[in-house]
């Protein structure tokens, strides 16, 4: 499955076509050999980061050495499949037996048989249709893998490179441009530029980070600091293209086809591909405020978040999230990562001696409204806001920046990772909505305790409001009506620095032992598990809504394989 002329990087993968536009023009490599270490080599010798390679034979390599003659004999006859394909215009390159990987760097036993690089939703019906052909294909569609545990991935099985289909770079306008139609492999700074860089308008909801799909967020939920007001991105999706695991392709929205559109959302990739989406947008300001408040106590912090998302919105802010950062100089983990703009200093003097390990930060936006808002009229409207909270009087940081920047604000952090080769190591993830109820234990025992060290990269804590997520999507939530993601972002080292992956892992688990052994309600975000039987635990009463949905729109369980709920072999439904 070598494309002729395809484009790989120094070491050795193949870059996605989307990218190999953005390339200078490669110089050429030929060989005959299909092992990407030697094209390395090759590419080390010529001094080239990248070469186009020209492969001479061996189109569809043996896949894995290690299987016996029976999976031989199947992925043989899957490797047909995928020719048959091919032969059909169905442009497809093979990962040519290395292992998979994600931004988690945590899953080492996945291999990939072949990724496609649809060019239409056709195209990937025509996939899904060819799978149901083998008793053992699977199809998994791919943002850019920035995953944890492999959940995009496809042992032995086909994955769809969703930001190659041309429509991802596109973003039109629709209705009087309140909406965006956008391709699912767009990703939100794609978004984010065409939006707000050419119209004014922006998405309502976003997440900290744009590098990740359309089509991957809605598919989890997609969370920031505008959800307690707008809910996820997954409630601001107004209707959708997919593709269903029996290959059909349906338009669906909360009117038409609304099974499916709820299924989706949330849906873990489980019940179709989504090709496009239409989302709602308003209107972008230019610029915004941006604070972060210090607290020493986690009753005020927490109260003082919980009266904010709850207020309306002419006495509240426009983007509310918090963290947890060490009582420490540590210069990743402690005081020094709260200030915000250059040459703001934060003055330790300020703590009292009474605190304790860790301390909370509150961050809010708030947007520049009007045309003839300035500098000095937000400041009114902020003092007014922050009157009534108890932070620390002295310990406020703020500072005015585009609405862009603030929304870009994590490439930095991504630019930095890269340059230190923090980004490309493994991270352990661990991501969590507690209910509103345990989250003052949560923090006595796991904050306070178990982290409280820190862990290497941010520690995000705050309150999100159900109502505002649309119950008829296939997420999972705790009870009541107030709730708290927690997001453990953990960086390791590039040269082994600082803790072990495997600790990390560990203390993971020790985390959600902790939350189980004290009866906490908490469910996971971005849930990872082995077992039917964690699944089933983790949908609660609403395992039986997931596995009937699967039943009608992905019944030969085809889809996201990486997910672990359903296997090809044994649908739990049947
Ligand atoms: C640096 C970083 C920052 C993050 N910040 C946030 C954040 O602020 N808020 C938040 O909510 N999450 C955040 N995440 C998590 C993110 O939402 C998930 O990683 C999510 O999976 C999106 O990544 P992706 O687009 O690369 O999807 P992938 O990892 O490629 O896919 C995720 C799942 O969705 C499925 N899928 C992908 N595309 C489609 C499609 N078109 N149709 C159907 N199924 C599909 C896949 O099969 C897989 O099961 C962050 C992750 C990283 C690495």
């Amino acid at each position: 499955m070598r494309h002729l002329g395809e484009v790989v990087d120094k070491r050795g993968y193949v870059v996605n076509p989307k990218r190999q536009r953005q390339l200078e023009i490669p110089s050429y490599i030929i060989t005959s050999s299909p092992c990407h270490t030697f094209i390395s080599f090759l590419l080390s010798i010529s001094n080239k980061k990248r070469a186009m390679v020209v492969y001479l034979e061996q189109r569809f390599p043996a896949h894995d050495q290690t299987t016996n003659s029976s999976d031989d004999h199947q992925i043989q006859s899957d490797l047909n499949i995928c020719r048959e394909l091919e032969s059909q215009g169905i442009p497809i390159t093979t990962s040519n037996g290395r292992p998979d990987r994600d931004f988690g760097g945590l899953t080492k036993d996945s291999k990939t048989l072949a990724i496609i690089h649809p060019l239409t939703a056709h195209q990937i019906s025509a996939v899904l249709r060819a799978a149901v052909a083998s008793p053992t294909l699977t199809v998994a569609p791919c943002g850019n893998a920035h995953s944890i545990h492999g959940q995009a991935f496809a042992h032995r099985g086909i994955v769809l490179d969703m930001p190659a289909m041309p429509t991802s770079g596109k973003v039109t306008l629709a209705g009087a441009g309140d909406f965006a139609d956008v391709g699912a492999g767009a990703t939100w700074e794609e978004v984010l530029k065409r939006c707000v860089g050419e119209h004014g308008m922006a998405p309502r909801s976003w997440t900290d980070y744009l590098g990740l799909t359309v089509g991957g967020t809605v598919s989890n939920a997609g969370v920031s600091g505008q959800a307690f007001r707008h809910g996820p991105q997954s409630s601001n999706v107004m209707e959708m293209e997919v593709v269903t695991g029996n290959g059909d392709v349906v338009v669906c929205s909360e009117r038409q086809n609304s099974d499916l559109f709820f299924a989706v959302l949330g849906g873990l990739g489980q019940f179709g591909v989504i090709t496009k989406a239409t989302i709602a947008l308003q209107p972008a300001p230019t610029t915004v405020r941006w604070i972060r408040l210090v607290y020493t106590e986690f009753s005020a912090f927490a109260g003082d978040a919980e009266f904010l998302v709850t207020q309306p919105e002419s006495n509240s802010f426009d983007y509310v999230e918090g963290f947890v950062f060490v009582n420490s100089d540590d210069p990743v983990n402690g005081w020094p990562s709260v200030p915000i703009g250059s040459g703001q200093v934060f003055d330790q003097a300020e703590i009292p001696r009474t605190a304790g390990p860790v301390l909370y930060c509150l961050e809010l936006v708030l947007h520049y409204k009007n045309k003839g808002d300035d500098s000095a009229s937000v400041d009114k409207i902020v003092d007014v806001r922050l009157q009534r909270l108890r932070y620390c009087r002295d310990l406020r940081f703020e500072v005015d920046v585009s609405y862009v920047e603030f929304l870009l604000r994590v490439k930095h952090v991504e630019q930095k990772a890269v340059a230190n080769g923090t980004w490309h190591t493994p991270h352990p993830w661990l991501n969590l909505f507690v209910s509103q109820r345990d989250i003052a234990d949560f923090d006595r025992l796991i904050f306070k305790k178990i982290l409280k060290d820190g862990i290497g990269g941010p520690m995000l804590v705050y309150p999100l409001i159900k109502s505002k997520w649309d119950s008829r999507t296939s997420v999972v939530l705790p009870e009541g009506e107030i709730f708290y993601i927690v997001a453990l972002l953990r960086f390791s080292g590039p040269n082994n620095t600082g803790p072990t992956v495997d600790n990390m892992v560990a203390q993971n688990q020790e985390i959600i032992r902790c939350c189980a052994e004290h009866g906490f309600d908490f469910k996971l975000y971005l849930p990872h598990y082995r077992t039917t039987e964690q699944w089933k635990a983790h949908f609660g009463d609403q395992w039986s809504r997931f596995v009937d949905r699967k039943s009608r729109f992905d019944p030969m369980a085809i889809l996201a394989p990486g997910q672990r709920i359903f296997s090809r072999a044994h649908p739990s439904y049947l």
